[in-house]
């Protein structure tokens, strides 16, 4: 990892899964070779998560730069001035600004040269719109904070990567009614060079091929079926091509995800959100890791969300998390810890 520098660990929704699965890949620590983190949050609130858990996981206060020294012996915890009250399975409004605290924390700690790269625990996006929390989610706010400390644009790109598949929404988190409105030529054209780029740049892939997917069945059939893909996400594809990309498309999405399509390309590009996220989570749920591209730091997450049914239970799958700590430091590895925005 860059420097021997640890992973910035968010909280995520407290009252969820993800101060479990903290603590419990904690102590999975020496036999998965974990790489050293940190967790942002507030000791006490996590201290009792253990206790409940009857996970015996002794827990250090520490700057970030005393957090790899640490990580052997105890889970290092930068803690916030951020108390949080929440129980297990049951969100509780006081505790977004905790979550949104320890998103920030990371981010500068990383932004600082004191982390590698930044993991974040699932969130409630609900418990955080009723805060105010002004962006659809994680991969939106983190550009935010990137641009306010750097003072460059960033584009931000979701991609959810497993061995098996990798997939980007083009549009994200907004109603499917919208999608139409926001799927425009530049928006896919400016999503596939940033995959592009870091397909490359991050992931080592020398010449990553783009798999473009169509909006409409049978990608518009010629335009019979819906004009958006002769109109919108075709000259999308050939500007991709014109720019050297290995780009194609538009593709009918139904015939996108089975074994031999899949052997074709590296990433696919889908237009809207469950496009996406229901083959990558149908196929590789347990350990599927989500990545934001276009940033200037690295940020993993697992896949799955805050599994309210499950906190508190210690049954909840930490492999995700597992793959997402993994992911972060091998990324890391390939290319500098900051990137400049292109
Ligand atoms: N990166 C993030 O911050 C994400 C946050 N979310 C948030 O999570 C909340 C709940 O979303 P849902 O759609 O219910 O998705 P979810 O992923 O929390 O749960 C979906 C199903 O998968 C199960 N599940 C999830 N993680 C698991 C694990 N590690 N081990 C075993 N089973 C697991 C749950 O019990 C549930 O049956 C929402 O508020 C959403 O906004 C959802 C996805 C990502
Ligand atoms: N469905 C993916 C998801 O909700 C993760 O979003 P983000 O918080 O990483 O932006």
């Amino acid at each position: 990892m860059s420097d021997g520098l640890p992973l910035a660990l968010t909280l995520g929704e407290p009252a969820g899964i993800g101060p479990d699965l903290s603590l419990a890949v904690w102590l999975k620590r020496r036999t998965l070779h974990l790489p050293p983190f940190y967790i942002v949050g507030d000791l006490d609130f996590l201290a009792e998560r253990a206790r409940l858990l009857k996970l015996d996981v002794p827990l250090k206060r520490v700057d970030p730069n005393e957090a790899a020294s640490v990580f052997d012996r105890a889970l290092p915890v930068v803690s916030l001035d951020a108390p949080v009250t929440a129980r297990p399975g049951k969100p509780d409004d006081t505790s977004a600004p905790a979550a949104i605290a320890s998103i920030r924390r990371a981010v500068a700690d990383v932004l600082a040269g004191d982390a590698a790269a930044v993991v974040t625990n699932p969130i409630a996006k609900n418990v955080l719109y009723r805060a105010d929390f002004a962006d659809p989610g994680h991969t939106e706010f983190l550009a935010r904070l990137a641009q306010e400390a750097t003072g460059q644009a960033a584009m931000p790109v979701m991609l959810l990567w497993a061995p098996e598949l990798a997939v980007v929404p083009v549009t994200i988190h907004i109603p499917l009614r919208n999608v139409i409105a926001e799927l425009t030529t530049d928006l896919i054209v400016r999503t596939g060079r940033i995959v592009a780029h870091d397909m490359e740049r991050r992931f080592g892939v020398a010449r990553p091929r783009l798999a473009v997917a169509g909006l409409n069945p049978h990608a518009g059939e010629d335009g019979t079926i819906g004009d958006e893909d002769r109109d919108i996400v075709a000259p999308a594809v050939r500007q991709l091509q014109a720019d050297g990309i290995d780009a194609r498309g538009p593709l009918p999405a139904d015939t996108l995800f089975h074994d031999r399509a899949r052997a074709l390309y590296d990433v696919a590009l889908c237009m809207y959100h469950d496009q996406a996220l229901i083959p990558i989570k149908t196929l590789a749920f347990d350990h599927g890791v989500n990545v934001t591209l276009g940033l200037p730091f690295v940020r993993t997450s697992p896949d799955h969300g805050t599994a309210f049914g499950l906190a508190g239970t210690g049954t909840a799958n930490p492999a995700s998390l597992i793959a997402a700590l993994k992911l972060a430091a091998r990324l890391t590895e390939s290319a500098p810890a900051l990137v400049p925005v292109q």
